[in-house]
């Protein structure tokens, strides 16, 4: 039944938000700004937090559900909302749940994706009518990877992460380790060991889709040789699967041919390691929910 919406007596619509995975990540020049450019293939995982979003007819934004270590009013959904109501002036606001998956400051790019939910859901609960143009160009203030997860497709970024070019990896199946250490993206940009001066890639003609051969991420070696546990994580998951770090870490990704083998790996580890056997997909499953919402709301 078509709904109107905002309305007093809205539920709560459940949205997911996606994890990313930086397939390879080579970093290839600096901006003025010290920002640095890179090339890098995003791919999403089923691995997902879960958001469930009320809009309410008063302007006030309420998270219900404070994530450990993050005082509400730095947390990124919360941000994203007030952008965006103020970007579009609207009078509405929400009421928003989060149970949160995704391992923070692991390169999987949950709080950027968590923005990107909020910003692309209220759009339509609040019917702001912002293009994905418009709300990638926002985002980008809250994150580097807000727009690959507004975008919602697998793509070859360049720039910060805001140029993006379709591409179709492998949907492999993939074994995420994470390493019992918080690697902060800015320390890593500002370690003065960090490469550089990756040659960038000729065309976008790529030979291998799993994006691992005759690729790397730069970030790697730095955090290896500062965080032993990871080197040693590393160094065991290769022996059984082609493995590498996501974005900035210390999160690894295993590439395996079947569900069966990841979790056969899977039960070696150390029971303390926080792990999860998940598939890389080319377009982000939020999407298809926002498109469902789009056609029962009575605009
Ligand atoms: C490196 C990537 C690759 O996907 O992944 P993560 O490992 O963080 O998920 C991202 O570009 C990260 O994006 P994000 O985590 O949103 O970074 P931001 O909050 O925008 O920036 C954090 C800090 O890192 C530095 N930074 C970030 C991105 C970039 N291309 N160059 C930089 O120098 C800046 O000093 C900035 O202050
Ligand atoms: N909703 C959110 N989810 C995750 N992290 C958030 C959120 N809001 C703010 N943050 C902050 O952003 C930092 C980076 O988180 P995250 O995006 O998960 O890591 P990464 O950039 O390594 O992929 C966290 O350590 C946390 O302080």
């Amino acid at each position: 039944m078509p709904v109107s919406l905002p309305a007093t007596d809205s539920p709560f619509y459940p949205f997911p938000s996606p994890a990313k995975l930086n397939l390879f990540l080579h970093i290839v020049g600096r901006r003025t700004d010290g920002y640095h450019e890179l090339e890098t293939v995003f791919q999403f995982l089923t691995l997902a937090d879960n958001i469930a979003i009320k809009p309410t007819t008063t302007s006030t934004i309420t998270l219900l559900t404070p994530i450990d270590g993050v005082p509400n009013d730095d947390n990124l959904i919360v941000k994203a909302a007030k952008l965006l109501q103020a970007e579009t002036q609207s009078p509405y606001g929400a009421e928003i749940k989060i149970n949160k998956l995704l391992p923070m400051g692991g390169g999987l790019g949950g709080g950027s994706s968590n923005a990107a939910t909020v910003l692309l859901a209220l759009n339509v609960l609040w019917q702001c009518k912002l293009s994905y143009q418009q709300l990638a160009e926002l985002g980008l203030q809250l994150g580097a990877d807000v727009p690959i997860f507004i975008h919602g497709f697998a793509a070859f970024a360049q720039g910060i992460g805001e140029k993006l070019s379709p591409v179709y990896p492998d949907e492999s199946i993939y074994l995420i380790t994470k390493p019992q250490c918080s690697i902060s993206t800015q320390q890593v940009f500002t370690a003065k060991a960090l490469t550089r001066n990756t040659r960038k890639l000729d065309n976008n003609a790529f030979d291998d889709k799993t994006y691992i051969n005759g690729y790397h991420n730069d970030c790697q070696n730095l955090v290896i040789n500062h965080y032993p546990e990871v080197a040693k994580l590393l160094a065991w998951l290769i022996e059984y699967a082609p493995s590498r770090m996501t974005g900035t870490g210390a999160c690894i990704f295993s590439r395996f041919d079947s569900e069966e083998e990841a979790k056969r790996v899977q039960k070696l580890l150390p029971n303390t390691m926080t792990s999860f056997v998940t598939k890389g997909i080319n377009t982000s499953p939020l999407h298809s929910v926002l498109q469902q919402l789009e056609s029962e709301i009575c605009t």
